[in-house]
């Protein structure tokens, strides 16, 4: 008789009478049917290997042993890459970071950076005899490598990173040198003890010049032995120069100087992607939870309701699910421009460098912020039970905060941003945000606040902020201040511009990707009431940045927090259903509170009946220290 599969009867009900296609949701999100079918394939294929299996949770592991279980899984995964159904690289692609590969390795792939970031900066930066003589090399894991450029004393302000490449014409060798403690490379995943190569970032030193940061190309330790190799404690022999534009002995400078930081813009493409990955998991967890969990008393003498059903709660957790949506939908325009930049500068053209800079930026600092916010508030939406690091938040959490940090901490990408905006507005120069900037509403400055007309409100409040910000930068000019320190002055007010306008180019994406989609009527309708739900709320969260740029009034605040509430009891009934549509498997969710049946409460007894310390009665401790404590008669 086949087993009754159990789902909780409250996420059964919310799961009743779904209006829209759920399917259809999946696919939008997956790029299509296709990859929908390609991806539940992999996950099979991935997630059926019971050697990729945990014995025990991987918390209770030493910091040696979560090491070792972790590289065991992730060399057991490229030995499946040859068969998978999905082929190399989209199975490469969904092993990396928060997705199917988080499934497996918990605590982290141990050769994500080879994939993230070696093998592209080889791609981007490599002379096609380098690429020759290392890639194939590289994707036959036949060497195994890492980006290390961070170094302890500099990892934001790269023209100051102190490690030294010193080319000597006579031998056309580099000598690569840390010489000081600062100049340690630090930080680089992979470079402690699984890497035997790295790209490392330098400053060139030839003829006595400096010439910049360059990549190169080191062997960090022996193919056989993995022994570092001598001398590479302090002082690194025998790089070779990625892209080397030494010609003979001279020094060649790139058509721009900023091509060796290519890989950086590559990784804050994809962290957008991941962050927002990370996002749809928290929100999955934390929103079938809310549909289990019951607690309190709504109506007086009533059972008690589920928590979604709180108002407070719904303003908790529909924003960041409309923020996944969101977040996803401005990713695939920010590859779309990745992908266009890319291909042209191949060709030599760099008209989008700085277009694929400034957006690269802004939407890496937004995502990465906004979800570590979001995933932080769907923790909390758990109570207890979501502290537990049994419900993956704090591993999502950690996962999330660390991309506001690394490839570029946000503040100073922030700051590049505004430097983009501030010379876009000055000069009108050409380029994908002057759309935004030129194409400013010339029109009555009265507010509508329909759809249209909130993401004007955005327009002016992206365009108003960088004209505040010049004129905080033109100010003090007047009163003779140096750029560098009128720069610096104007620093909040130049976020706040950077800001708006990344929080602008997600609503243009969201909105028009909602407008070109070909979408069925009911799915058509609960994302448009997403999409308003997600912009009035940004705008609620935001009103000083829209009262100091356009004739917003507070009656006009009031009709949108009015909007906002009716949008968060229109989306209630289908929280579940949305959720449903991402098509998390419960091992990528890896947490008792998100699963699919909702059978938590029995999910969470056997996850902490998994602790060491319940496997006895009484821990041994307590005959060594506080049973003599308790004799003491302190
Ligand atoms: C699937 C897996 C998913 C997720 C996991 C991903 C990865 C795994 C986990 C971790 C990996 C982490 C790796 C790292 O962290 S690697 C190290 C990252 N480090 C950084 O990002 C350093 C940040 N700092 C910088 O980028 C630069 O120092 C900074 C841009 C802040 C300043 O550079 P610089 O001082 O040289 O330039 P400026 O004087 O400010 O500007 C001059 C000029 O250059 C333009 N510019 C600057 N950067 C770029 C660029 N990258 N591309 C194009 N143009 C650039 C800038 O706009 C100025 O132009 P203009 O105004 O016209 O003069
Ligand atoms: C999980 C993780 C993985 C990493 N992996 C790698 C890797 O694989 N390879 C690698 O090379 N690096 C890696 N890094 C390092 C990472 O790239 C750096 O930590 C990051 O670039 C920030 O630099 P920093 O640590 O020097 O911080 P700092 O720049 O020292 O930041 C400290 C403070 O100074 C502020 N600040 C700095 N400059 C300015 C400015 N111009 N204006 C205003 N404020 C400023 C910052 O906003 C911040 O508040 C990783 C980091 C983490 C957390």
């Amino acid at each position: 008789m086949s087993k009754e599969i159990y789902e909780n009867p409250d996420l059964k009900k919310e799961r009743q009478n779904c209006p829209f296609n759920k399917e259809e949701i999946t696919h939008l999100l997956d790029g299509g049917k296709e990859k929908t079918i390609e991806r539940k394939q992999l996950e099979n294929y991935i997630l059926s290997d019971e050697q990729l299996k945990d014995a025990v949770p991987m918390e209770y592991l030493s910091h040696a042993d979560k090491y070792a279980e972790e590289l065991r899984k992730a060399c057991l995964l490229m030995h499946k890459l040859a068969d998978s159904p999905a082929g190399q690289v989209p199975t490469l692609r969904a092993l990396m970071g928060a997705g199917l590969g988080s499934a497996v390795l918990k605590e982290g792939n141990p050769l994500a950076l080879h994939y993230v970031m070696f093998i592209p900066a080889l791609m981007g930066q490599g002379t096609i005899d380098q690429q020759a003589k290392w890639l194939e090399k590289a994707y036959n894991l036949n060497m195994i490598g890492t980006y290390a450029q961070t170094e302890l004393g500099h990892g934001t302000f790269l023209r100051g990173l102190e490690t030294r490449a010193t080319y000597d014409p006579k031998t056309q060798e580099f000598i690569l040198e840390s010489p000081s403690l600062t100049a340690y490379k630090w930080w680089p995943g992979s470079l402690g003890k699984t890497a035997n190569y790295a790209v490392v970032m330098a400053q060139l030193y030839t003829k006595g010049k400096c010439e910049g940061t360059h990549p190169f190309m080191v062997q960090l330790r022996d193919e056989e032995t993995h022994e570092p190799l001598p001398g590479i404690v302090n002082m690194w022999l025998n790089p070779v120069c990625i892209s080397s534009y030494i010609h003979y002995g001279t020094y060649v400078k790139p058509t721009n100087s900023k091509l060796s930081y290519a890989t950086m813009v590559f990784v804050r493409v994809v962290v957008c992607q991941d962050v927002t990955t990370n996002l749809r998991k928290a929100v999955t967890i934390a929103t079938r939870y809310s549909c289990v969990r019951r607690q309190s008393e709504l109506k007086p003498g009533d059972r008690e309701p589920q928590v979604m059903d709180y108002q407070a709660q719904q303003n908790k957790l529909l924003p960041p699910l409309a923020a996944t949506f969101a977040f996803q939908l401005a990713a695939d325009h920010l590859w779309n421009l990745y992908h266009t930049a890319n291909n042209n500068i191949e060709q030599g053209d760099l008209e989008l460098l700085p277009d694929l800079h400034g957006l690269s930026c802004a939407l890496k600092a937004l995502c990465s912020s906004e979800a570590a916010n979001f995933v932080e508030v769907c923790r909390q939406s758990c109570g207890g039970h979501g502290y537990m690091s049994c419900s993956n938040f704090p591993r999502i959490y950690g996962q999330v905060t660390a991309a506001e940090t690394y490839e570029g901490e946000n503040t100073v990408l922030w700051l590049q941003v505004a430097r983009y905006l501030v010379k876009t507005r000055k000069e009108q120069s050409g380029g994908l945000s002057v759309k935004y900037l030129i194409g400013e509403e010339k029109g009555p400055k009265t507010v509508d606040t329909t759809l249209e007309g909130i993401v004007k409100l955005y327009r002016r409040a992206a365009v108003g902020l960088v004209d505040v910000a010049i004129a905080e930068l033109d100010k003090s000019g007047r009163k003779g201040e140096a750029p560098h320190d009128a720069w610096n002055h104007a620093a909040v007010y130049l976020i706040k511009a950077a800001q708006a306008h990344a929080r602008l180019f997600v609503v243009e994406s969201f909105v028009d990707s909602l407008k070109e989609g070909k979408l069925s009527a009911p799915v058509r309708t609960v994302l448009s009431q997403l999409c308003e739900l997600f912009i009035i709320y940004w705008l609620l969260e935001r009103s000083g940045d829209f009262f100091l740029c356009s004739n917003l009034t507070k009656q006009d605040l009031l009709l949108l927090n009015s909007k906002y509430v009716e949008l968060l009891a229109a989306i209630r009934p289908q929280a579940v259903n949305l959720v449903d549509s991402f098509d998390l498997r419960d091992e990528v969710l890896n947490s008792p509170l998100g699963c699919w049946d909702g059978n938590v409460y029995q999910r969470l007894f056997d996850e902490a009946a998994k602790s060491p310390l319940n496997q006895s009665n009484v821990h041994e401790s307590f005959h060594k220290y506080l049973k003599p404590l308790l004799k003491s008669n302190l």
